[in-house]
């Protein structure tokens, strides 16, 4: 097999997937599972829901494919990412995907939605570079958000934290880097999408001004989170580093535009 072969093949690979219990987190490990990864790690901070999770998975797919470790991205990844090390050996695909939109505690939703991802990113880039020692490549996987794309009134620190996903990720995954350190950084960027997040919505902005912005871009179903399950085993299989993609309306991953837009006054 040629190296980018052997890095695009799922085939007995560790996966490591932040906020991995439920909805797309849940829905990534499936689908890596499915297409025989060799074991999926759920790190959560929710421990009920983590302990469900790994059962459902180990039932669908046999005992210990999945492991359920309780986590906090914003305090453990030191202690968490050697504990990882020590016990699997390597990670050949790190997926940071936990995320807050509680735009009301803004410190704490740029710690775990940007700082935490860009912290693991960069140690799990460190653990996977070929120039290392024993480095083996590897692959990481950002979840950004079609709101990475647009300026409008809603979610503004969450929009500023996945804008700040998408440029981190594309930059760490730039060819240049690629070419020297031989380990893929990708981005995936859903719109909406139904899970418990997403439904927040509706607590956080009046009705009237949510529906103004769902027509003004037009979205015309809030897809499933197996849909982007599915959608990151298809971009893991196809895409080179540093492309981020979309995956929207219950659709297969587009490249994501280069372009933002502002959305005008109304
Ligand atoms: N639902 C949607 O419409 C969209 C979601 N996204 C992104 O997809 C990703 C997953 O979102 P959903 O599944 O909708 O969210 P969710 O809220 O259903 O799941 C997020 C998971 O992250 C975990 N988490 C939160 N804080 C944590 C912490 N400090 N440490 C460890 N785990 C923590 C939660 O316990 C939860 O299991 C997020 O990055 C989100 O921004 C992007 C675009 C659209
Ligand atoms: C357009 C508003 C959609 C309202 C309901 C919804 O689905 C909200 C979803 C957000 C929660 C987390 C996300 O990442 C979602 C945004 C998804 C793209 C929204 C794009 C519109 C925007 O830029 O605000």
């Amino acid at each position: 097999l040629k190296d980018t072969d052997k890095e695009r093949e799922i085939e007995g690979k560790v996966v490591v997937v932040t906020g991995g219990t439920c909805d797309i987190g849940y829905a990534i490990a499936d689908h890596f599972l499915n297409n025989g990864a060799k074991v999926a790690i759920l790190l959560d901070i929710k421990i009920e829901e983590g302990i469900q999770a790994e059962k459902e998975l180990n039932s669908k797919y046999g005992e210990n494919k999945a492991v359920f470790i309780q986590c906090d991205v914003t305090v453990d990844s030191k202690r968490l990412s050697e504990y990882i090390l020590r016990k699997f050996k390597h990670v050949d695909i790190f997926v940071n995907n936990a995320a807050s939109v509680e735009e009301n505690e803004p410190r704490k939703l740029m710690l775990i939605n940007a700082v935490a991802t860009i912290e693991w990113s960069i140690i799990f880039f460190k653990h996977m570079r070929k120039d290392n020692f024993r480095g083996e490549g590897g692959t990481i996987i950002n979840i950004s958000s079609t709101a990475a794309h647009n300026i409008d009134p809603l979610y503004a620190t969450y929009k500023a934290s996945k804008f700040a996903i998408l440029g981190f990720s594309q930059s760490l995954g730039h060819k240049y880097n690629y070419n020297k350190y031989g380990v893929r950084v990708l981005t995936l960027c859903p719109g909406p999408t139904n899970t418990t997040l997403v439904n927040n919505v509706y607590n956080l902005y009046e009705r009237k001004l949510v529906e103004k912005v769902i027509k003004y871009y037009n979205f015309a179903t809030i897809q499933s989170s197996d849909n982007v399950g599915r959608g990151a085993v298809e971009v893991f299989r196809s895409s080179e580093s540093g492309k981020s993609w979309d995956i929207v309306d219950e659709k297969p991953p587009v490249e994501s535009p280069n372009t933002i837009t502002v959305m005008p006054e109304f």
